[in-house]
């Protein structure tokens, strides 16, 4: 469904991508990893429309949309999250669903926004304000509710378990796997937790200072001595690879 061809991407003189060749199927989860300063973020800037391609083609469904704005990407289905949550302040938490299905693909769906309200715990928290009701895992959650608000079929998630202890990851890693199923939508992960991500990717890409060094199953592709370098070691054993 997302063909990216030979992407480049430059701040001034830096290329933060360069030559990224990359696939998404529809439906399947695709993790993105990589050490700090990679391009994770950047790539999902480039997919997202909130950077343009110095080089290279994005499409989607086969149209070529490297030069639509981001919110008429929003609209032909590409969702994100952002690493750090933002919610609307003074607005409820329903109320920023709503605002965020305006904003997508699809039509005012008020069943759909309670099956996001149920699917991500925040049924209970529906009326509450969002900016100041909310814990980290709950903002977090709604980080992820507000993307499928906009009824996506290619949903970006940007570091959703930064900073969620090990049962709340472990929970919110549940919760990622019910949606899946149940919107059946496809989703790329970015996330340094190896463990997490081996959970939820069947398949991984691997970017290292701008170019993607490797992609496949994760139990192949973290054996790569290409891989391993770029993480000094730490890859391979399935603990938190932090770059
Ligand atoms: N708007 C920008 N202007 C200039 N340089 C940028 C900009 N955005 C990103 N960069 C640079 O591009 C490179 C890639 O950054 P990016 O945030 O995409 O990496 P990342 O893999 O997401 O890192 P992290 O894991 O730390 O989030 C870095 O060198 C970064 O400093």
């Amino acid at each position: 469904m997302l063909e990216l061809d030979r992407l480049r991407v430059c701040f001034g003189g830096l290329a933060a991508l360069e030559g990224v060749t990359l696939t998404v199927h529809e439906g399947e989860v695709l993790g993105l990893i990589g050490p700090n300063g990679a391009g994770k973020t950047t790539l999902f800037n480039a997919i997202s429309g909130l950077v343009r391609a110095t080089d290279g083609k994005v499409r989607l469904h086969g149209q070529d949309i490297t030069r639509m704005p981001m919110h008429r990407r929003a609209r032909i289905g590409i969702g994100r999250t952002f690493q750090a949550p933002q919610p609307l302040h003074g607005l409820s938490v329903r109320e920023n669903l709503v605002v965020a299905q305006r904003y997508g693909a699809g039509e005012p769906d008020a069943a759909r926004l309670d099956a996001i309200l149920r699917m991500t715990g925040l049924a209970d928290k529906a009326d509450a304000d969002a900016a100041s009701s909310l814990a980290l895992a709950e903002l977090k959650a709604l980080e992820v509710a507000k993307a499928l608000a906009t009824h996506p079929r290619l949903l970006l998630l940007d570091e959703v378990l930064a900073g969620l202890e090990t049962a709340g990851r472990l929970r919110f890693i549940t919760m990622l796997q019910g949606l899946h199923q149940h919107f059946r939508v496809a989703i790329i992960v970015i996330e340094h937790d190896i463990a997490a991500i081996r959970t939820l990717c069947p398949r991984i890409a691997v970017l290292d200072s701008g170019r993607l060094i490797a992609q496949g199953p994760p139990d192949l592709v973290l054996r790569e001595p290409a891989v391993i370098a770029c993480y000094t070691g730490t890859a391979e054993n399935g603990s938190a690879a932090h770059g």
